[in-house]
């Protein structure tokens, strides 16, 4: 409310700061009460596979400290780079001119190409700040933009670049997503892709069983419908070439996902995806499986039918996207995440001043005429971070007793309970792996 009134009745910036004995009050009570403060606060992600990033767009450089990944997971700087050059800046005609190679170092935490179980530090520099391009935007909210919202919040921000608030940010999740990859698929066998779906009128055409990363990449927008891909660049061109910016929508899938990720109260696996995902810059929707198209079904339209293959209940149709009752069902997982227009454009609009008054602002810089070619590889990444943690959490809390030993044995037999998990017990084509499998399967 403070910073509501501050903009509303017109009074500076400056007078938005909370006023100093309050504020030492709340502090002092908070930090005895909870060990929160110590933790980076909205800054940190995830509960046993944690990561926190740090930096701003202008400033020094970027990055991420994630913590409790498991030791002996072999991970190179090249894993790493692999996602970052997917996210980079400058990539074509159509992402944002800054020029950046987003080089990673890693500076704790791998040693002669493993992890050994210590915090993992990977810092990318900023290069190519031009924080003469924001001269406006110091003065002026860019309408849409978390410009005004950071100052009611916390009356100072690093202006150039956005600071905080700039998809720069993203570059810690991204490295931190693509370990959690690495563990998913040594562990068991786990695929996360995404691809952009949707571009104003043009809609994708995919395969989410089969699509590859592959061809993924070989599109300049991120959609593996050729046909598609060349309408959605021609549609993100013009807007661009007119100065304003559009959205779009990624799918994103997940592939041989083992059964019983996730718990069924508070941190439903389809929950937790959600807070990921919409923690992303520019983010305004989230869906899974039918979404919100489920809502105008019937039942008999809309229950995924099971069926046996192979000793394994499988679905016939995959409208709940792979998650049932807050667990995954060993189907694929499919999300998608609307993204808005990037809200910084070359238009003049009607917005107010730091001071408080009325004015205009016509933004310059460099910025994404549309963020959902880039934003592939970040969504893949908070996907990945949910289900690296979860997994962790589950081998801590359900992989210590063997499947069925508090089970009479007569009721075992019956339910056919084995000790390598799974829905069914069967440890193949994406379900849990005994142990000892995981620890043989290849890298
Ligand atoms: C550089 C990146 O994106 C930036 C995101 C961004 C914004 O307002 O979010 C503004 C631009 O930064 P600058 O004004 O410094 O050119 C983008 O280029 C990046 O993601 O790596």
């Amino acid at each position: 409310m403070l910073g509501r009134s501050a903009l509303r009745t017109g009074h500076s910036h400056s007078n938005a700061v909370v006023p100093e004995a309050s504020y030492c009050k709340s502090s002092r009570s908070c930090s005895r009460r909870s060990p929160v403060a110590a933790r980076a606060i909205g800054s940190s992600f995830g509960t046993l596979f944690r990561v926190t990033t740090f930096g701003e767009s202008h400033g020094k450089g970027v990055g991420c400290v994630v913590d409790g990944v498991p030791p002996r997971l072999q991970i190179s700087t090249e894993d790493i780079q692999a996602d970052l050059d997917r996210r980079r800046p400058g990539q074509s005609r159509i992402t944002t001119p800054r020029s950046e190679t987003d080089t990673c170092q890693i500076y704790s935490g791998v040693y002669d190409g493993a992890t050994v179980g210590s915090p993992i530090m990977i810092m990318v520099p900023n290069k190519d700040q031009k924080s003469k391009d924001y001269t406006e935007m110091a003065v002026a909210y860019r309408p849409s933009h978390a410009d005004a919202t950071y100052d009611m919040k916390y009356g100072i921000r690093a202006v150039a670049g956005g600071g905080r608030s700039s998809a720069r940010e993203t570059i810690g999740r991204v490295a931190a997503g693509a370990i959690a990859k690495k563990l998913l698929q040594r562990v068991c066998g786990v695929e996360v892709l995404a691809y952009v779906s949707e571009v104003r009128e043009v809609t994708a055409d995919v395969d989410v069983a089969s699509f590859t990363l592959e061809q993924v990449e070989a599109s300049q927008v991120r959609c593996p419908d050729e046909t598609a891909s060349q309408r959605m660049y021609e549609v993100i061109d013009t807007i661009r070439k007119t100065g304003d910016s559009c959205g779009g929508i990624v799918t994103c899938v997940v592939r041989k996902c083992p059964t019983g990720l996730g718990t069924p109260v508070f941190d439903k696996l389809e929950a937790e995806l959600a807070k990921a995902i919409m923690s992303l810059p520019a983010t305004k929707g989230f869906e899974l499986g039918s979404g919100f198209s489920g809502s105008s079904m019937l039942g008999s339209e809309h229950n995924d039918e099971f069926y046996m293959q192979d000793g394994e209940i499988h679905t016939r149709t995959n409208r709940s996207g792979g998650i049932q009752g807050g667990l995954s069902n060993g189907e694929p997982i499919v999300v998608r995440v609307a993204f808005k227009p990037t809200s910084t454009i070359a238009k003049r609009q009607n917005t107010v001043s730091r001071e408080g008054s009325d004015t205009e602002l016509l933004a310059r810089g460099r910025h994404d005429p549309c963020v959902v070619p880039r934003a592939v590889p970040m969504v893949e990444a908070m996907v990945a971070l949910v289900l690296a943690d979860q997994l962790l959490q589950h081998y801590a809390q359900c992989e210590l007793f063997p499947r069925g030993d508090a089970v009479s044995p007569d009721v075992r037999a019956a339910l056919q309970f084995s000790h390598t998990g799974g829905m069914n017990g069967k440890g193949s084509n994406g379900r849990h792996q005994s142990h000892q499998e995981s620890l043989a399967a290849p890298t």
